[in-house]
């Protein structure tokens, strides 16, 4: 669906950063570039969108080329068919809900995406309300409402949830999840949250210094490697329930739940009464001392 093979000289603290990246994205496939800042995620994504000119190379989408240094082909952003949301929503302020996705809506499109929309991301009762009287998280689900009525094939996120609350952005992650189904879109999100990247992705490309560097599953990406981690323990599963994307599996530790969650595939040939090992890196310790 996506063939993106690209080069682009970028002005980085250091010096020049060589952006070298060539990937290929299946039709309904969600892709997330994750790595340190700067190593040129948000540029990758704008010159897919069109943004940014790269110096060569080529980018074709189902078998359209969008980009193409050798043949001087180089579609202008509003012809490539992309639904783009990144954390500084622009959304006008004197405009309503309703009117500001009116506005950005694809003329001559379908009809009745608009409420369609407004319904899946339970925006109805803010439709008639301005931007100002809005939350961030109901902003950001206007800035997805915004991207969707353009009746987009492929979705840009560039960490569109940063901003939020852990709460907030688990909600907005089920509807990026939803919307992504439901549309059919291919999906090409930057971010630096491990748990919202197993939540979504199929595949995970790691970037390191303008190169893609590591490419897999996120199980395999992220949490093989931190079987290494600060914390392991072992313990028998008592529960495995299924919640919306992902799977809560409640493991008991000595005498204590500990609720993990986990992908459908780590819970393949998973069951009550299992031993398991649970690893983790990415949370600090507390200590507390003990009255005994
Ligand atoms: N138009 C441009 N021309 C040249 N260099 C640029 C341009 N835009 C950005 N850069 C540089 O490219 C480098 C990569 O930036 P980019 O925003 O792509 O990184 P990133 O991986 O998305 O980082 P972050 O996670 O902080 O958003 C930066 O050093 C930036 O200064």
């Amino acid at each position: 669906m996506i063939s993106l093979d690209i080069h682009k000289s970028l002005r980085a603290e250091g010096g020049v950063m060589d952006l070298r990246v060539n990937i290929y994205i299946e039709k309904g496939e969600w892709v997330t570039l994750y790595g340190p800042s700067g190593v040129g995620k948000t540029s990758t994504l704008r010159m897919l969108a069109g943004l940014m000119k790269p110096d060569e190379g080529s980018i074709s989408v189902s078998d359209t080329p969008w980009f193409d240094s050798a043949k001087r082909v180089n579609l202008k952003p509003g012809l490539r068919n992309i639904g783009y949301v990144f954390q500084d929503f622009a959304l006008f302020p004197n405009m309503t809900v309703r009117q500001n996705l009116e506005y950005a809506r694809k003329k001559g499109g379908n009809g009745n995406l608009l409420n369609v929309v407004l319904e899946m991301i339970e925006l109805g009762e803010l439709q008639d309300q301005k931007p100002a009287s809005l939350s961030g998280g109901q902003k950001q689900r206007v800035a997805l409402a915004r991207a969707l009525v353009q009746e987009p094939k492929v979705l840009l996120l560039d960490e569109p949830l940063s901003a939020l609350d852990p709460a907030m952005r688990m909600k907005l992650q089920e509807y990026l999840g939803k919307v992504h189904r439901e549309f059919e879109l291919t999906t090409l999100l930057v971010s630096h949250d491990i748990s919202e990247i197993s939540r979504l992705s199929d595949t995970v490309l790691v970037m390191e210094k303008g190169r893609v560097v590591k490419k897999g599953k996120p199980s395999e990406v992220f949490f093989k490697q931190q079987l290494s981690g600060k914390f392991k323990f072992t313990g028998k599963v008592i529960s495995i329930e299924k919640a919306d994307l992902m799977y809560v599996v409640h493991v008991l530790v000595q005498e204590q739940a500990v609720r993990v969650i986990a992908t459908a595939e780590e819970v393949t040939d998973l069951k009550p009464g299992d031993q398991v090992m649970v690893a983790s890196k990415a949370f600090n310790p507390l200590l507390y001392k003990l009255d005994i």
